[in-house]
């Protein structure tokens, strides 16, 4: 089963946790997009959604899915979004789309955050992929200096803004034994507006897709 294949499986699978009269937290990427034409048919059965980035509310509109401001719904009961790597905990690496600091509002603000993924993000132990951090322009190579104290190798994604008008920095050589105390340490550093590390907030269930799909909760 190819790779998208599995991400459409999980997306699918997904759905059995909209009810009806809901408003659906919605995050970002080829997974998510799977999730959201799903959701298009159910358009009329919920409230609506709130999206994590421009590029999801882009295709909710599409399909006719109402937008809400986050600030209008207060505490969402479900937020939907794929990740890049998710170890045993459903603690994840997100933000290979570069959505990570709307996708940790969205993920915070849900009671229930079912996590999507194919087979290929299962790891043991987080960092083989990158670990992206959303900074502030001016503090880009002040936060790499810190990065790289913490043992960490930045990279800039160069060319890339985020829908909050910041930059990414991809951070390789880390395989993390202890998510939640790095993300802490790099929520310290000043400029940094989030990473990309899901450990304070992990998935509270993971959906593997394949031709057997996994719901792991
Ligand atoms: O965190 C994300 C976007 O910022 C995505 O969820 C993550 O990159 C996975 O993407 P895809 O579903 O395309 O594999």
């Amino acid at each position: 089963m190819s790779q998208d294949s599995q991400k459409k499986a999980a997306a699918e699978a997904a759905i059995r946790y909209v009810e009806d009269g809901m408003i659906v937290g919605v995050g970002t990427g080829s997974t998510v997009a799977h999730f959201i034409e799903a959701l298009g048919p159910l358009r009329d059965r919920i409230e609506g959604a709130v999206s994590s980035s421009v590029q999801s509310t882009e295709h909710l509109h599409r399909l006719q899915i109402p937008v809400l401001d986050l600030n209008a719904c207060g505490t969402l009961a479900l937020y939907v979004d794929g990740a890049d790597e998710c170890d045993p905990a459903k603690r994840l690496i997100k933000g290979g789309g570069a959505a990570l600091t709307r996708e940790k509002i969205v993920a915070e603000a849900a009671r229930r955050f079912v996590c999507i993924i194919d087979q290929s993000k299962q790891v043991d132990l987080l960092g083989h992929h990158p670990v992206p951090i959303e900074v502030i322009p001016m503090a880009r190579s002040l936060v790499a200096r810190e990065i790289v104290r913490l043992g960490g190798q930045p990279v800039w994604r160069d060319g890339v803004v985020t829908d909050n008008g910041n930059w990414i920095l991809d951070i390789h050589g880390w395989r993390i034994a202890d998510p939640k105390a790095l993300e802490q340490q790099i929520n310290q550093i000043p400029g940094v507006v989030a990473v990309g590390l899901f450990a304070r907030r992990p998935a509270d269930v993971v959906i593997v897709g394949g031709r057997e799909v996994q719901i792991l909760s």
